[in-house]
């Protein structure tokens, strides 16, 4: 099994507050893992780890075996981040706005290639022209997911792509990420939607107040269970 994104007994604390507690996390070549957890669990301290933007208290973040924290911009190469809101240049086009995002990665890519990710990554053809000013958030998430492809990102970071999306988008939003990890892109996806995590991962994390607590395999609980078993966790 090849790992391509682990925590190592990751750590963060700010002042006597601990973000993120001893993450232990191995994601072989095309899982897709969710993260749960209230606000304030550490969902995004984790993505800020492995995106090299913090830096540990102890342990190790790495993608494809690099350390996220003794080399930001060698780990950078290897993942795409989508946050919640996609950063787009609103008065340029999608297709502009793909260029310029493969350019900053080191790629260029011909008008036809970049239509051909845009198409690819579920963005209608008649929009690809158009300002990113007038798209939906699913457009713009489309787009940023074009990106992480024109760039062959091995790893994707999502911290809450379904929020705010709605049914159509946010299952058009599943399905393109089940294409992705089938062609070998591993995924790890903060997330406060319950149904869509059971929908498209392998494995399920349950994170409280900076602690993993367990980890559901996802074919073993409907979403109604998985449901059950989380707001149990955030009783106790
Ligand atoms: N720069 C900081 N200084 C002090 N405390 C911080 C800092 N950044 C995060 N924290 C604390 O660390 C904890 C974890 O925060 P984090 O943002 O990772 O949670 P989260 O699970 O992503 O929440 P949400 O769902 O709201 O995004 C919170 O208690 C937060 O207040």
């Amino acid at each position: 099994m090849q790992i391509i994104l682990e925590a190592e007994g990751l750590s963060k604390t700010y002042g006597e507050k601990t973000a993120l507690n001893a993450l232990h996390l191995k994601l072989s070549k095309g899982e897709i893992f969710s993260l749960l957890g209230p606000n304030g669990a550490g969902k995004s301290t984790t993505i800020n780890l492995f995106l090299g933007f913090i830096q540990p208290s102890a342990g190790a973040a790495r993608i494809n075996g690099v350390d996220a924290s003794k080399d930001p911009v060698g780990v950078k190469q290897h993942l795409a981040y989508i946050p919640e809101q996609v950063m787009l240049y609103q008065n340029l086009s999608g297709r502009e706005n793909l260029s310029l995002l493969s350019a900053l990665a080191g790629f260029e890519y011909s008008q036809s290639a970049l239509d051909q990710f845009l198409v690819e990554a579920g963005l209608q053809a008649d929009a690809i022209n158009k300002r990113v000013g007038s798209y939906s958030k699913g457009m713009r998430q489309k787009v940023g997911i074009a990106a992480a492809v024109a760039k062959n990102a091995k790893v994707l970071l999502l911290d809450e792509p379904t929020s705010g999306l709605d049914p159509k988008a946010s299952n058009e939003f599943s399905e393109l990420l089940l294409r992705l990890s089938a062609a070998g892109t591993t995924i790890f996806m903060a997330t406060h939607d319950i149904f869509r995590a059971r929908e498209v991962s392998q494995r399920i994390g349950i994170m409280k107040a900076g602690s993993l607590i367990d980890e559901i395999n996802a074919a073993k609980l409907n979403a109604g269970e998985l449901e059950q078993l989380y707001l149990d966790y955030m009783k106790g």
